[in-house]
């Protein structure tokens, strides 16, 4: 694993959806500029399915110069060498993944309000997933829609940067950043889109980001 910091402020979430072309999807995403792409799995997904994925979106991101980032799997992130991982409530902790990851990995923590993102924080996250802001049609079983002013609040209590999920396109990941969040991930904003490459521009002008530039870099 390398060392990748700073933060890409747009996430990529591939979609493993039985009609979703994952592979197709993040090279032509990393083609227009997209500087992370987190691995994701459906349910059905087992650990052998998310290797033989996770092996080859890292080996992209690796021709790319971008930031790969596996979900859930810990063991898999590390059998690609993947820069990281994003962990949520259901997943390891991040302080006992960390035990295990190299020093300078990566590790996103899911967090809904300001109380889950200080115990992240005090578990060694470096980053907090922060949703959904809106409904998804990607996960559908979620809890609870926290909205923008419940992402921003979670912003506004934590020094970690925040990215904003669930729902978004190019607007509503301009509102995000407005009100706090680093950035934003997605999936069908990029996946379903009639063409991935301009979804992603819009994107990462949504975001302030300039195409394979990530935030803070020179
Ligand atoms: C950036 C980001 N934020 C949140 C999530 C959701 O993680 P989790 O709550 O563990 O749910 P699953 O994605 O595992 O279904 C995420 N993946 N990425
Ligand atoms: C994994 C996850 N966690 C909260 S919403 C979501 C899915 C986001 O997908 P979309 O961008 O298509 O709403
Ligand atoms: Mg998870």
């Amino acid at each position: 694993m390398r060392s990748p910091v700073p933060l890409p402020r747009l996430h990529i979430i591939t979609d493993t959806r039985p009609d979703a072309d994952p592979v197709g999807v993040v090279e032509a995403a990393l083609e227009a500029g997209a500087r992370l792409v987190q691995v994701r799995g459906e349910d059905r997904y087992t650990d052998r399915l998310t290797f033989d994925l996770s092996r080859t979106i890292a080996r992209l991101c690796r021709e790319a110069g971008a930031v790969c980032l596996v979900n859930d799997a810990v063991h898999v992130a590390m059998a690609v060498g993947a820069d990281g991982v994003h962990l949520g409530a259901d997943d390891l902790p991040a302080d006992a993944a960390r035990a295990i990851l190299p020093e300078t990995a990566i590790v996103g923590a899911t967090c809904r309000d300001p109380h889950e993102a200080r115990a992240a924080r005090r578990v060694g996250a470096t980053y907090l997933g922060v949703g959904p802001v809106r409904a998804s049609g990607t996960k559908t079983a979620l809890k609870r829609i926290i909205g923008l002013d419940g992402m921003g609040a979670v912003a506004g209590a934590v020094d970690l940067p925040v990215i904003a999920i669930g729902g978004l396109d190019a607007d509503l990941a301009a509102e995000c950043v407005e009100n706090g969040a680093h950035g934003v991930a997605v999936v069908s904003a990029v996946s379903r889109a009639a063409d991935v490459k301009a979804a992603v521009g819009e994107l990462l002008h949504a975001v302030g980001e300039r195409a394979g530039t990530p935030a803070g870099a020179v």
